[in-house]
């Protein structure tokens, strides 16, 4: 038994467990993550989070090359104990952390660029939560998608924003409050690397203000049914952008069951940018004797 002490922190319901490994000297296996999420025999979380310094394991080191500002990595795993390129919702949380327990200076406060898998991401702390910037994104595999709660197969688009998504749009709320979600949605062919799946719907009346509303709801690879996906948002929202075409505008609200979620698509000299905003909440901290 070894002792892990923790922050439980959350994004819009979307929740994780964090802790403070600045050397990479603690290897959690699948099994103690799991136990770490398990809502009944552990803490209970969507993911983990391992603050670690981007020298101390070697995809942090990688990156280092070409961006030696990210001094910090966060090193994501999904409940079942799986690795993930990047969470949207958790980056801004470790972020919040970060600076919480003092790991970041005063003069990297306001831009705080971090390590992830999927490359170096800036986030931007503001009065009202943080903001990132995921970076480029891409069109993905399409996939039909099956759910419980469907009648029929619907077509998904796929996105990746560093990574991989499926949306797909269901003509009302109704449709989209009548999904069960408590099983893994089909998608058909199955990404290679499975993909975190997206159910939209666009609110009444679209456009407010010049800004975009839609609601979402998403089954994580991973994780299941989540109150709310950062980076899903994103792929949403682009999803949502696509399909509507000429005339959409560049900033989107994304309403998801733990509360809303901004983005917003800008030019940037290598393509356009996707980025994301939202709040970032610590709530408790504690120990666990891991197994
Ligand atoms: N909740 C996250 C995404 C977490 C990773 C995802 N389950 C995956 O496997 O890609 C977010 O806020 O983006």
């Amino acid at each position: 038994m070894s002792i892990l002490a923790f922050t439980k922190g959350h994004g819009t319901g979307n929740d994780f467990v964090l802790f403070t490994d600045p050397e990479g000297e603690i290897e959690l296996t699948p099994e103690q993550i799991r136990m770490l999420c398990d809502r009944r025999f552990g803490v209970g979380a969507d993911g983990v989070i391992r603050a670690v310094r981007s020298r101390a394991i070697p995809e942090g080191a990688a990156i280092l090359e070409a961006e030696p500002e990210a001094e910090w990595f966060m090193d994501y795993w999904n409940a079942d104990g799986s690795p993930s390129e990047m969470c949207g919702n958790g980056i801004r949380v470790y972020a919040h952390y970060l600076i919480e327990e003092g790991l970041v200076a005063p003069e990297r406060r306001d831009t705080l660029p971090i390590g992830t898998r999927a490359g170096v991401k800036d986030v931007l702390a503001g009065a009202s939560g943080y903001t990132v910037d995921l970076g480029r994104w891409r069109l993905g595999d399409d996939s039909l998608v099956s759910a419980r709660g469907l009648h029929v197969a619907r077509p998904g688009l796929g996105i990746d924003v560093g990574n991989p998504h499926v949306v797909t749009v269901l003509a009302d709320d109704a449709k989209l409050d009548g999904l069960d979600l408590t099983e893994a949605p089909g998608l058909d062919p199955a990404p290679e690397h499975g993909a975190n799946v997206e159910f939209v719907v666009p609110e009444d009346p679209l456009l407010k203000d010049g800004v975009a509303r839609i609601r979402m709801r998403v089954h994580e690879r991973g994780s299941g049914e989540t109150l709310s996906c950062g980076t899903g948002a994103a792929a949403a929202a682009l999803a949502f952008r696509h399909w509507g075409g000429e005339g959409m505008p560049s900033s989107w609200s994304v309403e998801v069951p733990g509360g809303r979620l901004g983005v917003r698509m800008f030019p940037t000299e290598e393509g356009e940018h996707v980025s994301l905003s939202g709040p970032a909440e610590l709530v408790y901290t504690g120990t666990i004797d891991l197994p």
